[in-house]
C-alpha cells in the first residue's frame, strides 16, 4: 500500500464568537493521514469534528497553522474532484429521482464516473427509479454518497454518514463503504458510534474540546477508551471496599452496587472470586462516559507532570 501522505495538519486552530468571548473549536491539532488509511475521527458532540473536517474540505480556513490536501490547499484539491465529502446536509431536489439527480450532478463533472457504476457502489441502485421525497433518511444519505463518489476521488470525507439510518441500513452502508477502502481510497469518517470506529477503522483519532485526546489503532484507543460500568448486589465491608482497585466510581442503588472501572475483567475477577458479590452484570460506558473518563484521566496527567 501506499504510505503518503495525502493530508497534513500542522498547529492548526480555529476558534468562533461565542457570547461575547470566543470558543476554540480546534485548538492545536497536528495530524498526517496517509493514503489508504480509513480514519475514525471520534468525539462528543462539541469536539470539534465537524470543524476539522470544514477545514480539510477548504469550508473554513484555519487561524493559525497549515492544512495540506494532496500536496495543494484544500480548495484546490476539492475543485480537482480529488477529495469529495458526504455532509450531513444538502441540498437535494425532492422532485427529481435518484437516478436523475446522480445524472445531473455528473453532467457537471468533466469525468465523472458512469452513473450506473456511482449508483451500483453506493448502493443507491435498488432505488434509483425512486424520487427523492419519498427516500428515507438513510436512502437520501446513499444518494449523497453516489454523489460524492462522481469525481472517482482519491479521499472520501464522511461526517456523520449513518446518522438517522436504522441497523440494517447502517450496515449495508458501511458493506459499501468498505469495498470502495478496499479498492484503495482513502476515508476519513466523524461518528459518535464507536462500534462503527471498531468495525470499520483501522486507526481513531479521538478528539475533545478541539484537541486530540488519543491517536493510534483503534483497538488500543478502544481500550483507552474502555470504561464499563459493573453492577452486582453486594453488602461489602468498608475494608472489602477499600481493597478494590481499577473503581474510579461508586454508586449504591438499594441492594445493588454500581462500579465503574477501566478494566472491568479485573474487577468482576475478583468480585467474583474474593467476596460474596452475585448477580453481576457488565455494562461498557457510553461514549460520552468514555470521553469524561480519558478528559479527566489528561486532565490529571497534566496537573502531575
Ligand atoms: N460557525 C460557528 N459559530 C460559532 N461556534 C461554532 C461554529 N461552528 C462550531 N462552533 C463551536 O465550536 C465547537 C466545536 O464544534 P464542532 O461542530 O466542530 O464539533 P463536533 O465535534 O463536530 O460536534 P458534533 O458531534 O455535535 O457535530 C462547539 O463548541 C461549537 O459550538
Amino acid at each position: 500500500m501506499d504510505t503518503a501522505p495525502v493530508i497534513t495538519l500542522s498547529g492548526v486552530r480555529r476558534s468562533f464568537p461565542s457570547g461575547g468571548g470566543r470558543v476554540r473549536a480546534v485548538d492545536g491539532v497536528d495530524l498526517t493521514i496517509s493514503s489508504g488509511e480509513v480514519v475514525a475521527l471520534l468525539g462528543p458532540n462539541g469536539a470539534g469534528k465537524t470543524t476539522l473536517i470544514d477545514m480539510i474540505l477548504g469550508l473554513t480556513a484555519p487561524e493559525s497553522g497549515t492544512v495540506d490536501v494532496l500536496g495543494t490547499s484544500p480548495r484546490k484539491a476539492v475543485t480537482a474532484g480529488r477529495i469529495s465529502a458526504l455532509l450531513q446536509t444538502g441540498g437535494l431536489l425532492p422532485d427529481l429521482t435518484v437516478r436523475e439527480t446522480v445524472r445531473m450532478i455528473a453532467s457537471l463533472h468533466r469525468d465523472p464516473l458512469g452513473v450506473e457504476e456511482a449508483l451500483e457502489a453506493s448502493g443507491a441502485a435498488d432505488f434509483a427509479s425512486r424520487r427523492v421525497s419519498s427516500c428515507s433518511g438513510g436512502q437520501q444519505q446513499r444518494l449523497r454518497f453516489a454523489l460524492a463518489l462522481l469525481t472517482r476521488p482519491e479521499i472520501l470525507i464522511l461526517d456523520e454518514p449513518t446518522a438517522g439510518m436504522d441497523v440494517n441500513a447502517r450496515r449495508d452502508f458501511w458493506d459499501s463503504m468498505r469495498s470502495l477502502a478496499d479498492a484503495g481510497s482513502t476515508i476519513i469518517f466523524a461518528t459518535h458510534y464507536l462500534e462503527e470506529a471498531e468495525q470499520f477503522a483501522r486507526r481513531a483519532v479521538l478528539m475533545n474540546a478541539g484537541t486530540v485526546l488519543a491517536d493510534g489503532p483503534t483497538d488500543e484507543v478502544r481500550k483507552r477508551a474502555g470504561v464499563a460500568r459493573v453492577t452486582v448486589t453486594w453488602s461489602p465491608t468498608d475494608a472489602e471496599l477499600v481493597e478494590l482497585e481499577h473503581v474510579a466510581d461508586i454508586q449504591r442503588h438499594g441492594p445493588r452496587i454500581e462500579f465503574r472501572t477501566d478494566d472491568a475483567d479485573s474487577l468482576t475477577r475478583h468480585l467474583l472470586s474474593r467476596t460474596d458479590a452475585h448477580g453481576l452484570e457488565v455494562a461498557p460506558a457510553s461514549l460520552d462516559e468514555a470521553f469524561r473518563y480519558l478528559t479527566a484521566a489528561e486532565t490529571e496527567r497534566t496537573a502531575a507532570a
